[in-house]
């Protein structure tokens, strides 16, 4: 196929999701992810634990490490009061432009930033004139999580700020659970949940790779 998975994705949405209708962007996104073609956007069910962390949290200032279409993108900014700022990284290019479709087809406005987390983050406070972000959503490279949580450390966060990580045990991301479930720094909270997209009738499998599904 000449279009690449992100692309498909994005021509669903912009064929059955309502315009400026948030709600039915990520609907769009769910119903051809579970039932066409598997994506690692982070899903509804764990969809679920994020919107309720951002709505407790009431962030201002928010990061996302990882864009990818933007799915989780959409779901934070749609709960953000006007005035907020959402900033997200994510490295791929091709990915980064979907992103910014899905969102301008939410009706959203956010700040996709293209490049590596180990680049940008260390750039962000003299970027923006920001001074520390409420919320942090990390979904990228596994094991860029650590060391981007340690860069954000410097001087990006404050006593109160939150981070909320997907895919700590699938794949997993072991040395930033040890980090954060042992670091005096912060209280950790474990929600236990499923990979995006499995409990689902037909539909296509997993992208080549065989999973052993460890659900907790
Ligand atoms: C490319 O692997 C896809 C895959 C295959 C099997 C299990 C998990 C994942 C997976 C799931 C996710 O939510 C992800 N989120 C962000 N960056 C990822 O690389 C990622 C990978
Ligand atoms: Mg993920």
């Amino acid at each position: 196929s000449g279009t690449s998975r992100p692309v498909r994705i994005l021509h669903h949405v912009q064929k059955v999701a309502q315009y400026g209708d948030a709600q039915s962007v990520l609907s769009a996104v769910d119903s051809y992810c579970s039932k066409i073609e598997w994506a690692m956007n982070v899903g509804d069910l764990k969809g679920q634990i994020l919107d309720a962390v951002v709505l407790e949290t009431r962030p201002h200032y928010v990061l996302e490490l990882g864009t990818y279409c933007g799915y989780s993108t959409v779901r934070i900014a749609r709960l953000l009061p006007p005035g907020a700022r959402l900033f997200s990284i994510e490295m791929n290019p091709q990915y980064a432009q979907v992103a910014r479709e899905i969102i301008q087809h939410a009706g959203l406005d956010v700040d996709i930033l293209v490049g590596c987390t180990s680049d940008l983050i260390p750039q962000l406070k003299k970027k923006l004139d920001i001074e520390k972000f409420d919320f942090v959503f990390i979904d990228h490279w596994k094991v860029s999580y650590l060391r981007d949580t340690k860069l954000l450390e410097c001087d990006l966060l404050r006593p109160g700020s939150v981070l909320l990580a997907d895919n700590v045990t699938c794949p997993g991301a072991p040395d930033y659970l040890h980090y954060m479930r042992t670091s005096p720094r912060y209280e950790s909270q474990y929600f236990p949940s499923r990979l995006e997209y499995l409990s689902r009738g037909g539909g296509g499998a997993l992208p080549g790779i065989k999973l052993l599904l460890n659900v907790t």
